[in-house]
């Protein structure tokens, strides 16, 4: 466990905000570590620390100083979280509406879940919880409203995603726009697992003050200790995406029996029949398995589980995806979070925001289905499965096993070490992104462009990769 520092206790805290956090006792060392530059100071800031190491305490933390520096009815609070996922949007929402509302907050989640004529609402809202593409999508209507100038905080979480082939460009344009829209100050605080290259973050998120405070914690400060284990397995070249995901189930009881140390194990798979075949594949090899007893300790009169994986669940083997009952899910969960279910099979259904007590994460195949054709899971969602392994109220060590095929194993190693530099993934959406900010009027005039790229994440990266971004060094 790291070591908590007592003096950066959440006593240093005035009284009406100690709630907040309430959960625990003190700051661990990464939040004693971002105090200074997160609480104590209003710079722009940007936190790189691993999975579990309590990030969402740094964005409560600004969020607080920004309470500190106004009074109730907090008119002039007008906070934005970001994050590139709805669950983590609908996660912290869920939070901060239990912590900040009782001081008066409000909390506005607005993804594509939400619905659009939520105006009113949301300009009476204090913390608005949204996704890139969302906020861009939003303030590009609400160009000149007054909403995105009072805009006095802007969270980002899992920052990285500005790399994201298709999603990077969208973040970047908005922290763009952001900027440039906003009348008086805005703060922007980011935090991320994985930024090799935070200084280039850093001079992203600069103001006039210059670049943004930085602080980069390496895994030796996770509260929970994270083995991380690539496993590459052959795929021929006519064997189906299916087919090789369907080989992997019967790696699994060998890979669960080495590396789960006889604990929990939750295993990420690509589709709701796949986590159903997995588990049953398991549940046939347990009956074979001698070392590795998979006995389930819940017990049937016990339970009102109707779905058909009752047989697998008392063999100690559970699925747990979106097409269950709700009320058979809940007690999947429970069932496993109470270390009654040695292993769960699941869908992306139970990544995010989810605190279970998993000490091993395998993700079973990096190649997801969306709409009907396979894509690699992106480098956020994998960190977020990754992150469920060995949660800190649960475990002091833990282990996440990544299956991949042979050829994709070294760029898996490279984002499990996060030794991949982020690069900007604007200019292959340049013409496009430029043509919207024009229209919005952003940008009127050649000399406004040329402000606009050198806001982007792009400018800084290409002059420093020049190659990267098809440019050469003389250019
Ligand atoms: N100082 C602390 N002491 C004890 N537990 C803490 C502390 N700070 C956070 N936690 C708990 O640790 C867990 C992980 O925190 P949090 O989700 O903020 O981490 P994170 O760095 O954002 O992780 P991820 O990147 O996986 O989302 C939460 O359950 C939180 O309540």
């Amino acid at each position: 466990m790291t070591k908590n520092t007592s003096k950066l206790g959440a006593e240093n805290l005035s009284f009406g905000f100690r709630s907040v956090f309430s959960e625990f006792p003190f700051f661990n060392y990464v939040q004693s570590k971002a105090l200074d530059d997160v609480f104590y100071s209003g710079k722009n800031f940007v936190a790189c620390a691993p999975t579990g190491s309590g990030k969402t305490a740094l964005f409560e933390l600004a969020i607080i100083r920004l309470l500190m520096q106004n009074s109730e009815p907090w008119n002039e609070v007008k906070a934005v979280y970001m994050a590139p996922i709805k669950a983590l949007c609908s996660q912290c929402f869920e939070n901060w509406n239990k912590t900040f509302g009782p001081l008066g907050l409000r909390c506005k989640e607005l993804t594509g879940d939400t619905q659009i004529d939520d105006f009113f609402e949301i300009q009476d809202s204090h913390i608005i919880l949204t996704t890139p593409e969302k906020w861009d999508s939003m303030t590009r209507k609400w160009k000149d409203n007054c909403l995105l100038q009072q805009v006095k905080l802007f969270l980002i979480d899992e920052v990285h995603v500005v790399k994201d082939a298709t999603r990077g460009a969208t973040l970047e344009v908005v922290v763009s726009r952001m900027k440039a829209g906003t009348c008086g100050p805005m703060r922007i605080v980011a935090v991320s697992a994985t930024i090799p290259n935070i200084s280039d973050i850093a001079d992203w998120l600069s103001d006039e003050s210059g670049p943004a405070t930085y602080l980069a914690m390496d895994e030796s400060h996770r509260p929970v200790k994270l083995r991380k284990v690539v496993l590459g397995f052959p795929c021929g070249q006519n064997q189906t995406e299916f087919k090789f995901d369907l080989s992997l189930n019967y790696k699994m009881a060998n890979i669960i029996q080495i590396y789960s140390d006889q604990k929990p194990a939750l295993v990420f798979c690509s589709t709701r029949k796949g986590a159903q075949q997995a588990a049953t594949v398991l549940a046939k090899d347990a009956r074979s398995l001698k070392s590795y007893t998979l006995r389930s300790n819940y017990h049937l009169n016990n339970t009102v589980l109707c779905f058909s994986g009752l047989e697998l669940v008392m063999l100690g083997v559970g699925y747990h995806h979106a097409g269950i009952e709700l009320s058979d899910r809940k007690l999947i969960e429970k069932a496993f979070t109470q270390a009654d279910l040695p292993v769960l099979f699941t869908t992306r259904t139970l990544a995010m925001g989810v605190n279970l007590p998993a000490h091993l994460v395998v993700i079973k195949s990096t190649m997801q289905y969306v709409a009907g054709s396979c894509e690699e899971y992106s480098d956020a969602d994998l960190l977020q499965m990754i992150g469920r392994a060995g949660r800190p109220q649960f475990d002091t060590s833990a282990t996440a096993v990544i299956m991949t095929k042979t050829q994709n194993k070294d760029k898996y190693t490279k984002l499990m070490n996060g030794v991949e530099i982020i690069e900007s993934s604007l200019h292959s959406h340049l013409v496009e992104h430029l043509n919207a900010e024009i229209v919005l009027q952003t940008i009127s005039d050649v000399n406004m462009a040329l402000d606009w790229i050198r806001s982007t994440f792009l400018y800084i990266r290409a002059l420093k990769n020049p190659s990267h971004y098809g440019q050469s060094s003389e250019q």
